[in-house]
């Protein structure tokens, strides 16, 4: 089977109630982690790549890595573009292999936003690749580009409605509370589920898209600051609130920060007890093994994907 779109998978998640993990990934050790995951989960599975990582592992690399990881677990995998900020970005991914881009174009004014976004989508539906979109704009870290709470805006529902049906659009992000990044409450957490709804509601079959989706597990914070890191204040999204976007309309959640701490929590660790340690195998391997069971937990925990191939 080669790479997939996200169509059929959202289809699918939208009609089952559950949603696709999209995990960001940024060399072999990750993309194997989440792959072996999803293989004994027999999940459906996106992996996603910002510009960040295309820089960091090249294009090509990323490439090859998505199409073994096809043939060696025979699962359903779309490789998708995430956050990217222009045209240009996402036709070098479609031209290059990708089957789904996101065209992020929540950092213009509404009308902007539709032109970039309509002109994504009149390139990629000729070539067979599905396009997602944002709306409402979230707080956080992007790509090193922090954006204020200040300049973050919530999703407006009747936006979201012309927005879909002007632009021709797969699949749309929304913002209703969460943010990327480790920190992104600072006291009780709390989304926007009223408005979630609304745009739900508003617009029915259509997969909504949850960025900005990490829980910030407690016990990987405490893990990397037990062992020399310094990371004060990480609180994340719950996984009861993920599970009920997932009956919500949301068939697509990202996770990329939740992977982040895995990986530096499970090598901190490491070099903790094994310090005469040099060879990279060495805390590479543990580190893949936690990344691979950080996706078993979300594939269970919150996404509830687990067996829908
Ligand atoms: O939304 C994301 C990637 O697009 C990742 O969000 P987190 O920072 O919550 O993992
Ligand atoms: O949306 C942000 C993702 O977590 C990707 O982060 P990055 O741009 O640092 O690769
Ligand atoms: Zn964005
Ligand atoms: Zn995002």
């Amino acid at each position: 089977m080669p790479l997939v779109t996200s169509k059929e998978m959202f289809r699918k998640a939208y009609e089952g109630k559950y949603a696709i993990g999209a995990f960001n990934v940024n060399n072999m050790e990750i993309i194997q982690g989440i792959v072996d995951a999803a293989k004994e989960e027999q999940s459906p599975l996106i992996l996603q790549v910002s510009a960040g990582a295309r820089k960091y592992a090249r294009h090509i690399y990323l490439m090859k890595l998505a199409e073994a990881a096809v043939e060696d677990s025979g699962l359903p995998i779309c490789l998708h573009l995430d956050h990217g900020e222009d045209f240009e970005i996402c036709k070098s991914c479609i031209d290059g292999g990708f089957t789904s881009v996101m065209i992020d174009g929540s950092k213009f004014p509404f009308e902007e936003n539709i032109t970039v976004t309509k002109k994504v989508v009149e390139y990629a539906h000729a070539r067979g690749v599905t396009v997602e979109a944002e709306l409402g704009r979230l707080a956080g870290v992007e790509d090193a580009v922090k954006v204020s709470s200040k300049d973050a805006s919530y999703t407006d529902p009747d936006q979201a409605v012309e927005f879909v049906e002007r632009t021709g659009v797969d699949s749309l992000a929304i913002a209703i509370g969460t943010s990327h990044g480790a920190y992104k409450f600072k006291g009780e957490p709390s989304l926007d589920f009223a408005r979630l709804e609304k745009i739900s509601n508003l617009l029915p079959e259509f997969p909504l898209v949850l960025h900005g989706a990490s829980t910030v597990l407690p016990e990987f914070v405490a893990k990397c600051n037990q062992y020399g890191g310094k990371i004060d204040g990480a609180q994340g999204v719950p996984e009861e609130m993920l599970k009920q976007a997932g009956k919500l309309g949301v068939c697509k959640i990202n996770i990329d920060t939740d992977l982040r701490l895995a990986m530096t929590a499970s090598i901190r660790e490491h070099f903790a007890h094994n310090p005469g340690d040099f060879d990279p195998r060495q805390y590479l391997k543990p580190a893949r093994e936690a990344i691979k069971n950080m996706v078993k937990h979300k594939i269970n925990a919150v996404l509830n994907s687990s067996g829908r191939l």
